[in-house]
């Protein structure tokens, strides 16, 4: 897939068209009133042609002062009321339509930040930033800017063409001269824009996410110089945009002229039918007047009409963007569906806390074998196993052996090429309720407390006291402000390990019935080892856990252990049946535990020398961080 190709869905015109529909008709009684203001307020207005019309009829004829100035308060009251009715119109559509347009922007957010990394990582993070910023811009602007002026412009339109056909018919065919020219100037714009403004919008987002990348990854972009590639690249892709913009403006350029076509050809037929007509006593000045004054009137709205649509199409396609976002919601996605693993500092319940579950469910893989995206090589081949409800695996072995990628697809971030994976009931990425806990967790902005709200919404103090006691971050406790105490970089800074031990606190807090912890205490540093080893093992209690052990510590602790070689596996059973084998994990444990005896040498990455403990580059495929 190119890179500037989202893969994120688009909801097609029909899909979008319903569900707009089906977001306004949740307002309908609201919807009637401010059209039916609306038709009053131009209703009003239209008066004025025909009773200007009467005021030349009346100065022809000679009449006197009194009748002028009636007239003339005619056209002062439906001014007023016209214009009055007009504006209370549009500030009830623009206020309608506003709510609606939250409602959908909120949908979009919730599903935006639900939606699983894998998805993300595959469409590309700013495809979905360019939704929920551009896309719900140019929907907003079009909402409150562009609908009541076309609701507006389309009512006066319809009515100013009825009062030229009250008015006299064949002044009204001659008006309508211009209609061919106007379908045909909107035919001709409408099958064009759309494709560019949806080719724009997409080279945008290319161009955003090269750059979202550049930064995330400026220092292994700088270690392989590769600043120059990454330039040209931007270059190009700035060009391409720049390009499809300029086809934009000339495509508007000559919808403008086509439409300056139509108005002067509808007003030069209506004077000449009107010189005819006049001439040979069929209607008064005053009428062929009136009628000119109504196609005069018809250039404003259907210019309007016309030069919306440009807006209208392009809200259109943000719309259709937002709306497919909002479908992934609601399961109509590719591969996704509500309630997959939300991963940590998520939580599978809602905002009503936790699901509870309903038991801890088994987790069953079988014949599992999986390759990234754009690579032949499988890094998993063939997996099987079993982790009963309620106890632990740990996976070990050595680096690149594909660990974290199956604990991945367990946590339903993926889905195998072959074999299945189920827990419960439930085949992944559709089974609910797994919480995976990255070593790259993330310290959110805010206070303590928010940040371990995020499992649990509604928990109370004592809950999440409870929970930092549980996992022992007592330091958690005795900050100066306790649970009101600001983390991050505006406040207290927290080392990786302290974030790791808030994690596993969220975790206890989610109380998910199945986790799964990669690298949970691989940050650990000296001192805090034992205490992570500790809250990890809380956590992992009475679970169905999957535990990615870099430290061997984990292992022994875990209810079972698979080691993994070369993505196999190489063989699995319990700490003592498998240090009894005295196979790969019986010299795995000799080696790490001879190095864990000897004071000052670290042990945070065991392994014999033909099982390097080295990870690939900074730029390689480090699993994202889920918190
Ligand atoms: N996103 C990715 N795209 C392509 N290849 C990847 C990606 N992530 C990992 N890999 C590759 O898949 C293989 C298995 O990686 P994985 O991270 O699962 O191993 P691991 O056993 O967890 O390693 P470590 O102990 O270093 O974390 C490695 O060769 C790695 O380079």
């Amino acid at each position: 897939m190119s890179p500037e190709q989202g893969t994120l869905p688009v909801a097609d015109a029909r899909r979008t068209r319903r569900e707009l529909l089906r977001r306004l008709g949740a307002h309908r009684g609201r919807l009637a009133a401010s059209l039916l203001v609306l038709l009053g307020g131009t209703a009003a207005t239209l008066v004025t042609p025909p009773v200007l019309g009467d005021v030349v009829d009346a100065v022809t004829a000679g009449a006197g002062r009194g009748r002028i100035a009636v007239l003339g308060l005619t056209l002062a009251l439906a001014a007023a009321v016209g214009a009055g009715l007009s504006y209370a119109g549009g500030r009830m559509l623009a206020a309608l339509v506003q709510q609606v347009l939250a409602g959908l922007r909120e949908d979009v957010f919730e599903t935006a930040v639900r939606l699983p990394l894998n998805t993300l990582e595959s469409a590309g993070s700013s495809d979905v930033v360019s939704r929920v910023t551009h896309d719900v811009e140019a929907v907003s602007e079009a909402a409150s800017d562009v609908l009541p002026e076309v609701t507006h412009a389309a009512l006066t339109t319809g009515l100013s063409l009825l009062g030229l056909a009250v008015l006299d018919y064949r002044l009204a065919l001659a008006g309508l001269v211009c209609l061919p020219v106007h379908i045909h100037a909107a035919r001709w714009f409408l099958a064009r824009s759309h494709l560019v403004y949806g080719d724009i919008r997409r080279l945008e987002s290319a161009r955003g996410q090269l750059v979202i990348e550049a930064v995330r990854g400026a220092e292994t972009i700088r270690a392989y110089r590769a600043q120059r590639h990454h330039l040209d690249e931007l270059a190009g892709r700035s060009l391409r945009a720049v390009e499809r913009q300029r086809d934009g403006m000339r495509l508007r350029n000559r919808f403008n002229g086509l439409l300056n076509t139509a108005e002067y050809l509808g007003l030069a037929a209506v004077l000449m039918t009107g010189f005819v007509l006049v001439g040979s006593g069929a209607v008064s000045l005053g009428t062929a007047t009136a009628a000119a004054l109504y196609v005069h009137r018809l250039f404003g709205p259907v210019g309007v009409l016309l030069d919306s649509l440009d807006d209208i199409q392009r809200a259109t396609v943000g719309l259709s963007r937002l709306v497919g976002i909002t479908d992934l919601g609601h399961g109509g996605g590719p591969g996704e569906s509500e309630g997959a693993s939300p991963g940590e500092g998520g939580h599978p319940g809602g905002d009503d806390g936790p699901e509870q579950p309903s038991g801890r469910p088994e987790i069953e893989v079988r014949g599992v074998s999986y390759a990234y995206e754009g690579s032949a090589r499988p890094v998993l081949r063939d997996i099987s196993l079993r982790v009963p409800a309620g106890t632990s695996l740990a996976l070990v072995g050595a680096s690149g052996s594909g660990k974290s990628t199956l604990a991945r697809l367990i946590a339903g971030l993926g889905e195998p090429d072959r074999g299945r994976i189920t827990v419960g009931a439930a085949e992944t990425p559709y089974a609910p309720a797994r919480y995976l806990v990255t070593q790259e967790v993330h310290l959110f902005g805010g206070t303590l407390a928010d940040n371990l709200r995020m499992a649990r919404p509604r928990a109370t103090d004592a809950e999440l006291r409870r929970a930092l006691r549980e996992v022992g971050a007592e330091w958690a406790l005795r900050l100066d402000s306790g649970l009101d105490t600001v983390l991050g970089p505006t406040g207290v800074p927290l080392d990786d390990g302290s974030v790791q031990h808030l994690a596993l606190a969220r975790v206890l807090l989610a109380d998910p019935p199945v986790v799964v912890l990669d690298e949970a205490t691989a940050e650990s540093g000296p001192g805090t080892g034992a205490l992570l080893q500790a809250a990890l093992a809380r956590v992992t209690r009475g679970r169905t856990s999957v535990v990615v052990a870099h430290r061997l510590e984990q292992a022994r602790h875990a209810d079972r252990v698979l080691v993994l070689r070369h993505g196999e596996v190489a063989e699995q059973g319990t700490h003592q049946e498998l240090l009894a084998a005295g196979g790969e994990y019986a010299a795995l444990w000799t080696a790490y535990d001879r190095t864990a005896r000897r004071p000052g040498i670290p042990t945070a990455r065991p392994g014999p020398a033909d099982h390097t403990a080295i990870r690939p580059g900074p730029a390689d495929h480090t699993p994202a961080p889920l918190a």
